[in-house]
């Protein structure tokens, strides 16, 4: 797709996904560089995806055109001041950082140098071409504002944020959220369970009840999210009995509260790293 070399330092949970869903949808893995300390790690990406692998973080940063810091926030500092140790001529370079909780200027601190850097929030359906990643920069030229939208769009649907403090945001709304979603399946699932349904057919029956309404909000999109719901819910039925315990119980606002806290760990974060 195209000449550029991209390597992800720290390749987890998440550059696992980007990584997968950018070689599905035709980027080159020739052009793609993975690192990571863990040599199991290294081991599965190339033989899912066939990209390059190293341990040795500053050789991909080196031979790339562009960076994604993909380690957890926690361990960023260490990783910028080994890049920054290295006598690399990384100035250059474009940076993606998908990391939660630090911001351009202080990545750029920890780089000691004002590089082009670009975060990124993306979240793990990119594997599947499923993803969100909210994008934000400030001072890209065209071409690379026009790469990094292909490397995410290539993951799903890509959204480039005005401020950078609607990165937080996204990360509750898109970044954190398949984890809601996986926890409220947990719970069906348990219950399926408790109700004398084989661990088997408690995942199927979840696995699939979840993708079929999703395609339906998908493939309906002239329908809201409330009629849809509604057309489910008999007068006088049994949803309708589930969903005023749901109400009863406030879901709509365990559900803000639980945004929130996803937003005030962000901003914690960027006081503490
Ligand atoms: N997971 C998600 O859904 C999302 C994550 N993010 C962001 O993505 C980043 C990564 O998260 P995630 O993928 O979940 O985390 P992971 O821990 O799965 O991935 C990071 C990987 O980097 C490795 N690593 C750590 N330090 C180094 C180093 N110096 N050199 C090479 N490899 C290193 C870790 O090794 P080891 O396994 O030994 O620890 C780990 O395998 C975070 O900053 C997070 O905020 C953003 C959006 C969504
Ligand atoms: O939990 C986290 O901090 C990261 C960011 C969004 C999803 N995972």
């Amino acid at each position: 797709m195209t000449a550029t070399t991209i390597a992800f330092i720290g390749t987890g949970n998440m550059s696992y996904a980007i990584i997968g869903g950018m070689v599905k949808s035709g980027f080159d893995p020739k052009h793609i560089i993975a690192t990571n300390r863990n040599a199991e790690k290294l081991a599965k990406v190339a033989a899912d995806f066939g990209v390059n692998t190293t341990a040795d973080n500053l050789a991909a940063i080196a031979a790339a055109d562009v960076v994604v810091l993909s380690v957890k926030p926690q361990m960023m500092a260490q990783l910028c001041q080994s890049i920054q140790d290295s006598g690399i001529d990384y100035q250059h370079k474009l940076f993606i950082s998908v990391a939660a909780g630090l911001t351009v200027a202080r990545l750029r601190e920890m780089l000691a140098h004002p590089v082009k850097l670009v975060r990124c929030m993306p979240n793990t359906p990119s594997l599947l071409g499923k993803g969100v990643s909210g994008l934000f920069a400030t001072d890209i030229n065209e071409l690379e504002r026009d790469y990094v939208s292909q490397v995410f769009a290539a993951t799903g649907i890509v959204v480039w944020l005005e401020h950078e403090a609607q990165i937080n945001d996204i990360i509750a709304v898109t970044g954190s959220s398949p984890a809601y979603f996986f926890l409220f399946m947990e719970t069906i699932e348990a219950k399926a369970i408790e109700l004398g349904f084989s661990a088997e057919q408690a995942r199927q029956l979840v696995q699939q009840t979840a993708l079929g309404a999703a395609m339906m909000a998908c493939e309906q999109q002239q329908i809201s999210l409330a009629q849809l719901r509604a057309n489910v819910t008999s007068k006088g039925g049994t949803t309708h009995a589930a969903i005023e315990s749901y109400k009863a119980q406030h879901l709509a606002d365990l559900t803000s509260d639980a945004m929130d806290a996803c937003i005030a760990r962000a901003k914690e974060l960027e006081q503490e790293l």
